[in-house]
């Protein structure tokens, strides 16, 4: 007890700590006056610099990797990876998630999880601890709009460990969650933002409700299996995992329907491009880089585009012409040549396992570039409605394999064109399949008497297109083959 008592009895009293600290202060600040007005500012900053450098590396053993959203000026796989990954290791330890969902269809749409900014994420990787954290960057002046960066922060000495088997890791992982997508999205480009703006995919149509040449439809689907299964010979030949097709026929002929059911069979995002939203070339390159693997770029109607048609010469060889393009928005779209440069050069090193999709009404129309070998693999040509096509749609829209008209049927389509969308017109009419297919017959008699009186354009052709409407067909496998993978 008296031990405690001596010991009490020796610490200093308050008043004393009190004057103490006073005088420490007071000495320390006509320390850092005299500093101040003996060492230059810029000497001051300099030291101050490199004794917070000394402090952390010698002290902070944390190491931070950056992944900004583009990457070689294309979209960073590694920030994609990241972007999908994350929201699937949340734990409680997380503050909070942003949250929200789509109208997919179904009665109920399932809420899905993103990471929003400054949030911290943990992760726990063969025995490291990492935490990732999303963060935004004003980039106006180079972009048009703000960027997007995660911080993945490690231990000093699991930094080389994180570069060769996490980021990989998270990448396969990414990739397994993409594979196993059920909601698939349409894009627009928005030439306003610069921007792809999404929407979810709803279109119905399959390689079963699709009615076409039983050979070419599963030509089509052999082809599309042929290219996703075979990364590895694309990377033996040299070539790249890309596959392009060219779809022409007349309006009504199921080209829409068909890049629909490539893209429900394959499960691919569509980016639906206009071409005349986009600007310039240089902008082109920028849409078409930014899309995601694993989609379909989707240029429809392009005859339409008068940049792609006749007069690539003038456009690429015109300085002048460019310079507007890229300044004023006098004629904007992107010229053919930007997009030729974009599929034999750019298109090779960008991403992977993309299919790109061209359609027109007229072939004959298109530049012959465009329909060089190797630029398009696959031309494929959509037809008038054959019997086998007609038996196809009948049983889609009536539920019926045989009736007692089908002969009637087949045997005026012979006679006269008729496409796939028109034919659907008149089997929708009714649930009876008699008033249905009364209904066609009603209309091709007609269209008949219209071609005997010389009539309408679609019907002139139709006696030149149903003779050999069988060979027309062959030959086109004939080119597909000749493109085979
Ligand atoms: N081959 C087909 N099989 C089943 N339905 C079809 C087929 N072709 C057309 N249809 C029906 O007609 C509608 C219009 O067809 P679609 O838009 O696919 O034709 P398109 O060839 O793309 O026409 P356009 O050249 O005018 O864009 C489809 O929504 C579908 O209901």
């Amino acid at each position: 007890m008296a031990g405690y008592f001596s010991s009490f009895g020796e610490m200093p009293s308050l008043s004393t700590v009190l004057t103490t600290y006073a005088s420490i202060s007071a000495m320390m600040m006509v320390v850092r006056t005299v500093l101040n007005e003996m060492i230059p500012r810029p000497m001051r900053e300099f030291i101050s610099s490199k004794l917070s450098e000394y402090l952390l590396f010698n002290f902070s053993n944390e190491f931070t990797f950056v992944i900004e959203q583009r990457w070689e000026a294309v979209v960073s796989e590694t920030y994609k990876a990241a972007e999908v990954y994350l929201p699937t290791i949340v734990g409680y330890s997380t503050d909070s998630l942003l949250v929200g969902s789509n109208d997919t269809g179904n009665s109920t749409a399932v809420p899905k999880l993103a990471v929003p900014i400054g949030v911290k994420i943990a992760d726990h990787f063969e025995g490291m601890r990492l935490q990732w954290s999303l963060h935004m960057k004003e980039a106006k002046k180079y972009y048009n709009n703000d960027r997007k960066y995660f911080h993945l922060t490690c231990k000093k000495k699991d930094r080389d460990r994180v570069l060769e088997n996490y980021f990989p890791y998270v990448a396969r992982k990414a990739q397994k969650i993409l594979d196993d997508r059920q909601i698939l999205n349409i894009y627009t480009y928005e030439h306003q933002d610069s921007m792809w703006q999404s929407a979810i995919f709803k279109h119905p149509s399959t390689f079963d409700t699709l009615a076409m040449e039983p050979d070419l439809k599963r030509f089509i689907i052999e082809d599309l299996d042929l290219f996703v299964n075979r990364k590895g010979y694309f990377d033996n030949v040299g070539r790249a995992w890309k596959r392009g097709y060219l779809l022409y026929g007349p309006p009504g002929t199921g080209k829409s329907s068909l890049v629909a059911a490539i893209a429900n069979y394959l499960k691919y995002h569509v980016y639906d491009l206009q071409l005349q939203s986009v600007k310039s070339d240089a902008d082109l390159r920028n849409v078409l880089t930014t899309t995601t693997n694993r989609s379909i770029i989707l240029i429809e109607d392009i005859d339409c585009s008068e940049n792609t048609s006749g007069d690539r010469g003038r456009r690429s060889s015109s300085p002048d012409k460019k310079n507007e393009t890229n300044t004023v928005f006098i004629d904007p779209g992107a010229t053919l040549s930007g997009m030729l440069n974009f599929i034999d050069g750019l298109w090779s090193s960008c991403g992977e396992e993309r299919i790109i999709i061209f359609t027109t009404n007229h072939k004959e129309r298109l530049d012959p570039a465009l329909l060089r070998p190797g630029r398009m693999d696959v031309h494929i040509e959509m037809g008038y409605c054959t019997p086998p096509v007609f038996r196809m749609l009948a049983k889609s829209y009536l539920g019926i394999k045989d009736h007692a008209m089908f002969g009637q049927v087949e045997e005026l389509i012979k006679k006269v064109d008729i496409s796939p969308a028109e034919m659907a017109q008149h089997l929708m009419k009714s649930d009876d399949p008699s008033i249905a297919l009364e209904s066609l017959v009603e209309f091709l008699n007609m269209r008949t008497i219209g071609h005997l009186d010389g009539g309408d354009q679609t019907t002139k052709q139709a006696g030149v297109g149903r003779e050999d409407n069988k060979k027309k067909v062959d030959d086109e496998i004939e080119v597909i083959l000749n493109d085979k993978i």
